[in-house]
């Protein structure tokens, strides 16, 4: 059985002490109403064969199953309060995965993949069914099981012996069929996300796959991969089920064996009738929890590796909660030796970029597709970290501020920008809580987003939907450029602000670039539109060799401003 899992389970009960100490009680009420009505048998079963009298029987018959229906309550109300004994513990490894999840440094820690992030969050369940009240009753139930054991050796110790046999072969038992399942459970979970990956791939590309003749290899790999599920699944079938044959054969053996040795001791005079169907009764009940111990030992094992793969996530790098913070921030930003490589990459997408931009101007980055000027505008949010150098805002490296903090002082229009699946409203709300009625409907008007509200049937409180991409590109990108104006930060960065805009929405952005640049924003675009690298105070063109221009000496192309369309 798993050792860290048993860790895990000591350290929870120990946090409990209150409710572990009643599921002790309860255990101890339900295991001594069994060993009760065991002895029970045994008495009013040597009177009854010894006098014959039918009420002794009768007497025998309803006081056991008084017994077992108290036995059943107790076992009953124990399974309630073990269930919360990881409560507590459950709720904070969810609610921390899901922080770690939200605030991850992106491009940080060991579990990057999405596979990976998927897992982790699964782990808190995986340990919670393993360590779940079932499971906790059972091994609750061990020691009883070993005091029956030590009952039946105070009245007959070769029957004893005989349990203490299939005891340990129960426990062998067990071993052997979770290490032969555990292999099987690896391949099983392999197939299944295997399995995943084709049905996510069938729903995300699904015009792809309709358009571009994907539909016949992906039935083909999916057929295969459903075979492989299904052969992979009756293999952890056959094993379940050897397991439990196995366990049910050793009970059924346990008897003959009892049974038989007992007859020779009865007929020998050691033992008396009713003590050898007391002591039958008893070994039962011992043999019980040790036959599931396989069972529980899987699930441990599998709860002990969601436990590693939740120690790995939680060693993902996240934002720091605190920092410092400006009285008011004015607007310059400084690129000094920046240098950034992506994760896994070897070559520095940017190099020791160096650049000053004076509060109020307009830069542009420019660059060939691939250049890094996406990973630019996350670098200067605080949404990635550089390996070298350093952001500076009004002179101060970014690090040291509170990300809360520098996120209000920024307005971002990302690429593709991606909603949070609640109302216009409550995204609008959500960027910038102090925003009156009148400010919201501005922030509409100059992001040309108004008559995108309008054309909503519920106008601002229209629920969006898979993330706003079910929105036009137009209207999308429109309503992310009111949410960035809506942030009312000191610096704007625009990634492609006029990408898939018409002309009107395009006049919009330039009018807005405009009104930014004359209220003394410092506005950041990502950009090849001719007009706007046109009305750029600083370029900076991320193809140059090196990748930057050199020595922070951007061009500056316009200096009286954008050209009006
Ligand atoms: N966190 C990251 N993880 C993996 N790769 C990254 C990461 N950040 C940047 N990259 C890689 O860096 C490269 C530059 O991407 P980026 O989107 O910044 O370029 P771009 O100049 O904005 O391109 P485009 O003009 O097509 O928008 C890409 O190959 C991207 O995959």
């Amino acid at each position: 059985m798993s050792g860290g899992a048993i860790g895990m389970l000591i350290q929870r009960l120990r946090a409990n002490l209150r409710l572990t100490a009643r599921v002790f009680a309860a255990s101890l009420a339900a295991n001594l109403l069994g060993l009760a009505s065991s002895f029970y048998t045994m008495l009013v079963l040597n009177r009854y064969v010894t006098h014959g009298v039918d009420s002794t029987l009768a007497a025998l018959t309803v006081g056991v199953v008084l017994s077992i229906a108290f036995e059943h309550l107790f076992r009953h109300v124990r399974l309630g309060i073990a269930g919360r004994i990881g409560r507590a513990e459950h709720e904070r490894l969810t609610t921390g995965a899901f922080g770690i999840l939200m605030t991850a440094r992106s491009g940080a820690g060991s579990a990057e993949g999405d596979a990976a992030r998927r897992e982790a969050l699964r782990a808190p369940e995986q340990i919670d069914s393993a360590l779940g009240s079932a499971n906790l009753a059972t091994l609750f139930d061990l020691p009883f099981a070993l005091g029956f054991i030590l009952v039946v050796a105070l009245i007959s110790w070769p029957l004893a012996a005989i349990c203490l046999v299939f005891t340990l072969l129960a426990i062998a038992a067990g071993l052997l069929a979770q290490a032969d399942m555990r292999a099987v459970g690896r391949d099983l979970a392999q197939a299944g996300a295997d399995a995943q990956g084709l049905v996510t791939t069938a729903i995300v590309g699904r015009d792809a796959v309709a358009l571009f003749g994907g539909a016949k290899p992906l039935l083909g790999d999916w057929q295969r991969a459903a075979k492989a599920l299904r052969v992979v699944r009756e293999r952890m079938s056959m094993r379940q089920g050897r397991a439990q044959s196995a366990a049910q054969s050793l009970q059924a053996l346990q008897g003959v064996a009892v049974i038989a040795t007992g007859a020779v001791l009865v007929v020998r005079g050691e033992l008396d009738v009713g003590s050898l169907i007391g002591i039958n009764l008893l070994v039962g009940r011992a043999l019980a929890p040790f036959t599931r111990l396989a069972q529980i030992g899987e699930s441990l094992a599998m709860a002990r590796q969601a436990q590693v793969r939740l120690e790995q996530f939680a060693r993902t790098a996240v934002e720091p909660t605190g920092g410092t913070s400006l009285p008011r921030y004015a607007g310059t930003l400084e690129l000094r030796d920046l240098t950034f490589t992506p994760p896994g990459g070897v070559t520095p997408l940017l190099r020791r970029l160096n650049l000053s931009v004076p509060a109020g101007n307009i830069l542009v980055l420019k660059g060939r597709n691939g250049s890094g000027k996406s990973t630019l505008i996350r670098l200067i949010a605080g949404l990635a970290d550089p390996q070298e150098g350093a952001v500076l805002a009004d002179g101060v490296d970014i690090r040291k501020f509170a990300p809360s903090w520098w996120r209000q002082q920024i307005g971002l229009l990302p690429q593709e920008p991606v909603f949070l699946n609640r109302t216009i409203r409550e995204n609008l709300l959500l960027a910038n809580p102090r925003l009156s009625e009148a400010e919201l409907h501005a922030v509409l008007h100059r992001a040309g987003a108004d008559r995108t509200v309008a054309d909503c049937a519920q106008g601002l409180d229209t629920p969006l939907r898979n993330f706003g991409h079910e929105l036009p590109t137009g209207h999308r990108r429109r309503l992310a450029l009111a949410r960035a104006l809506a942030v009312g930060g000191r610096l704007i960065l625009l990634d492609e602000p006029t990408d898939g805009l018409d002309s009107e929405g395009t006049a919009t952005v330039y009018r807005t670039l405009i009104e930014l640049a004359r209220s003394g924003h410092t506005v950041i675009i990502a950009s090849h539109d001719p007009r706007i690298l046109q009305g750029a105070s600083l370029v900076l063109d991320l193809d140059q060799p090196n990748g930057a221009v050199p020595n922070g000496a951007a061009m500056v192309r316009d200096p009286a401003g954008l050209v009006t369309p």
